[in-house]
């Protein structure tokens, strides 16, 4: 099974993206949750327009789903600014970056998904164009080649990434902000998924959008996808109101259970504590007994896993915790750790 067939997989779908209407929230004041980082970036965002000067650099990370390229458009929008795309993979050569550079307007946002995915020659373009707004550009082959300073308007640079660990040190020291995303509370989700109902001009309960919050992993993503299902359920099988029996009924039959895990987390936890005696075991063992990629495991499966405390991450590998052991209906061995 691959992410995009899971109903609860937080990456990004063609559901999800060609969805209108829109429920991206496209201000500050919409963006539900993430109290300490939208705390800050408040605070930093009216310091520079105080100063006149473009937003610091901005790191955003974690999980996916959780509302990084969101937050670089509600960046770009407060700020006043026009903001750009792109991602790591895309820019292939130091040309490339040095032609979205040289065309930014003052003060811009430029957004980098999947930044921990450049390829180092183009990091190095970016270190320059990061700290002084200048890049070197190389013109000539050869020894007729000559190296040429180019200086940039300011900008701002807004990275995202999932993995902040894959990044190089020179990388991250050059941002001023870095802001880790978190999982979302229920509460938060159930406002979300509220929010969400409302610009679709559904008719949700409060319990309904709570069965839908309680199942969604953390992640606002999810909670939405999960709600449009919910919202075919409830009109083909229902008057068309999100209540909370719509609600189960409806997540019950995409098979995702209570805790919001699906088929893939179980087969997960499953290998683990049935191949691996609840381990610990390394990430690439489990990864081969699955038949699923290691990077798959580690940010798409684990993360919440881990958060929920059904997995813990130990130096000798994964092992499995009592509320694993629980959740499958297996019981514990005596003898393990
Ligand atoms: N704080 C929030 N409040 C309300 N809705 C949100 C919030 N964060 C995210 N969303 C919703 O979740 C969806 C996914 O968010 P987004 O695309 O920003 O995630 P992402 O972190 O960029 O994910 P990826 O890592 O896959 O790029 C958005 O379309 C938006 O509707
Ligand atoms: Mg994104």
């Amino acid at each position: 099974m691959i992410e995009t067939d899971r109903i609860v997989g937080a990456q990004e779908t063609e559901d999800d993206i060609y969805n209108v209407p829109s429920v991206r929230p496209q201000q500050l004041f919409e963006y539900i949750g993430q109290g300490a980082v939208r705390e800050q970036l408040s605070l930093s965002m009216q310091a520079a327009k105080m100063r006149a000067e473009p937003l610091d650099h901005v790191l955003l990370y974690g999980p996916p789903g959780l509302g990084k390229t969101t937050l670089s458009n509600i960046i770009a929008q407060e700020m006043g600014v026009t903001l750009r795309q792109t991602s790591g993979p895309v820019i292939e050569k130091p040309g490339d970056l040095a032609a979205i550079l040289t065309r930014l307007e003052p003060h811009d946002v430029l957004f980098v998904d999947e930044i921990h995915r450049l390829s180092p020659v183009v990091e190095e373009v970016l270190y320059p164009a990061m700290e002084d707004f200048q890049i070197d550009i190389v013109i000539g082959e050869g020894p007729a080649a000559q190296s040429v300073k180019i200086d940039l308007p300011p900008f701002t640079l807004v990275g995202a990434t999932t993995r902040a660990g894959l990044l190089t040190s020179p990388l991250r020291d050059r941002f001023g902000l870095v802001q880790r995303l978190e999982f979302y509370s229920h509460d938060e989700l159930c406002q979300i998924v509220t929010r969400s109902a409302n610009i679709l001009g559904l008719e949700a309960h409060l319990e309904g959008a709570m069965e839908v919050a309680r199942r969604a992993r953390g992640t606002p993503r999810i909670a939405n996808r999960l709600l449009r299902r919910v919202r075919d359920y409830a009109q083909v099988r229902g008057d068309g109101i999100i209540t909370q029996e719509i609600a189960n009924a409806a997540l019950n039959l995409l098979e995702v259970d209570q805790l919001g895990l699906d088929k893939m987390d179980l087969r997960f936890l499953d290998a683990l504590i049935n191949k691996f005696d609840g381990g610990p075991v390394g990430i690439d063992s489990l990864s081969a007994a699955m038949g699923e990629e290691r990077g798959t495991i580690e940010d798409v499966i684990e993360p919440f896993l881990v958060q929920q405390g059904f997995v813990v991450r130990t130096s000798r590998g994964r092992l499995a915790t009592n509320q694993a052991y629980q959740h499958l209906g297996v019981e514990k061995p005596q003898t393990n750790g």
